[in-house]
């Protein structure tokens, strides 16, 4: 039983909830309050967070659960703290709901385990430990154009379809795999289907007793949505604090968070910035991208999926997500239609340690050099689509011919993919992936054909290709 000041319910519209409280007896900003009422004969609690203190007591608080059949009147209980999650070692193998309940079915958590406030603040500034090694992926485009930094935090924008779920799940295979820490997962606004499809991708790769899953997932009210990727977080922040551990985070979708956010703001009743986004975007992003961050004590290295609404990578939500980034995997329509996949844009993929002085003179040096022939065959495209390949000069023709190559090693099996191609996944480390793409710019595969490079794993499988092609 909660104990704490009370107050009464005296407005509900929709997930928002009015309550008044005596003067002096106001809840902060942000603390949780219970809601006990009974609803066709049931007894049921919503949990709602303050979110403004307005005239004559009155709070206007989110609710984190539907307020069907709630009534007027009805006692609301100030708990004096911000909404409680369950964190340390109980949570690994769980499935939570952004409140921190279990919804997996199996024995409930022990009643000692301990709870922690979701709002916490990010770490102090002198405490941040930012990290420069590359985290290998065994996605070959992914380790040469976008190298994801260990303790680093990396986006994977792209719109509708284009994969960006299936990466997800590749990377939490390879990664959370070979990892020796913990992971922590927060399913966003996203299909249950996914989520359902990942507990059994987690399981399959052994990693499911080293994970906490939380999901508050498309269909539930906007403040569990906007709370999710938090109650993740507190749980991962546990294990980077206490343990001392690295943590793998995995957030999907990042823009669901941000829209969960604009449909909370409107609710409110707070008008919307020019750009149609809540005003407080930028606040609310910063306030959780400063806590996914490595400390002296242990690292996050976090992966997130950014959906990008109408393929426009300017749009807003994007284009804040991407400065607080390390590294940014950029997801393309039309590599996508050519059965590209990973469908990786290569020339708009980004990483901040894809410098000489931390890759190294090789992986530098080849990443520029299978940019630039791309670059090149995107300006000779319509040439050649004009004159054919055989009309552009000696040096064109080849640059023509190596991009193609190139384009199609980029592709590559997945291991979580293979129900949609038949295909045994192909991890490959760095070392072959710099040493494929730097055969193919040095010509070592100009006289084979060019399918020999399509959906295979290191370079000797496209001489093996070849040879059984001919
Ligand atoms: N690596 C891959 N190999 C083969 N097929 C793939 C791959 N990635 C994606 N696909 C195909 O594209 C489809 C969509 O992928 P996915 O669900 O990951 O997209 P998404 O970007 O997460 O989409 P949404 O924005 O709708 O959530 C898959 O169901 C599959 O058919
Ligand atoms: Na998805």
């Amino acid at each position: 039983m909660t104990t704490g000041n009370k107050g009464s319910v005296i407005q509900i519209v929709g997930p928002i909830i009015d309550i008044r409280f005596e003067q002096g007896e106001i809840p902060e900003i942000r603390n949780a309050i219970e809601i006990a009422h009974g609803y066709n004969g049931r007894k049921l609690r919503v949990l709602a967070e303050v979110a403004m203190q307005t005239e004559g007591g009155i709070v206007r608080c989110v609710s984190m659960q539907p307020t069907d059949g709630l009534p007027r009147g009805a006692e609301a209980v100030d708990t004096g703290h911000p909404i409680e999650v369950p964190i340390g070692k109980e949570t690994l193998g769980r499935l939570f709901n952004a409140l921190g309940e279990t919804i997996d079915n199996l024995p409930p958590l022990p009643d000692k385990v301990e709870r922690q406030h979701i709002r916490g603040n990010p770490p102090l500034f002198q405490d941040i430990d930012p990290q420069d090694n590359v985290h290998e992926t065994g996605i070959k485009v992914i380790d040469l154009i976008s190298p994801y930094v260990k303790g680093g935090k990396t986006g994977l924008f792209g719109g509708a379809g284009v994969g960006k779920t299936v990466i997800i799940m590749e990377l939490i295979h390879n990664m959370a795999k070979h990892h020796g820490g913990i992971s922590v997962f927060a399913g966003v606004g996203e299909r249950t289907r996914e989520g359902n499809d990942l507990w059994l991708e987690m399981q399959e790769s052994g990693v499911l007793d080293k994970t906490a899953l939380v999901f508050g997932q498309m269909g539930e009210v906007p403040g569990a949505r906007m709370i999710t990727p938090l109650t993740a977080l507190t749980q991962a922040e546990y294990f980077r604090d206490r343990e001392h551990q690295d943590v793998l985070f995995f957030m999907d979708n990042v823009f669901r968070f941000v829209q969960a956010g604009s449909e909370v703001s409107t609710l409110l009743g707070r008008m919307p910035s020019a750009v149609g986004y809540q005003p407080t975007l930028g606040a609310e992003m910063g306030r959780l991208e400063e806590r996914i961050t490595s400390t002296r004590s242990g690292y996050i290295t976090s992966i997130q999926a950014v959906f990008v609404p109408a393929d426009d990578i300017t749009d807003p939500a994007a284009a804040i997500t991407f400065s607080h980034l390390d590294a940014s995997t950029v997801l393309s329509r039309d590599i996508a239609a050519l059965g590209i996949y990973p469908a990786v844009d290569p020339l708009q993929s980004s990483s901040r340690i894809l410098d000489v002085s931390i890759v190294g003179k090789e992986h530098y040096e080849t990443a520029r050099e299978v940019k630039r022939i791309l670059q090149r065959y995107n300006e000779l495209k319509d040439i050649v689509a004009i004159l054919g390949v055989s009309e552009l000069p000696k040096e064109d023709e080849l640059t023509v011919n190596r991009a193609r190559k190139i384009q199609r090693f980029f592709s590559q099996p997945f291991t979580v993919a293979e129900r949609f191609t038949g295909l045994p996944g192909r991890y490959v480390k760095l070392p072959d992936t710099i040493k494929g793409f730097q055969a193919i710019i040095n010509g070592d595969g100009d006289n084979l054909p060019e399918q020999a490079f399509y959906n295979i794993g290191t370079i000797d499988e496209a001489y093996e290709k070849a040879k059984k092609m001919q």
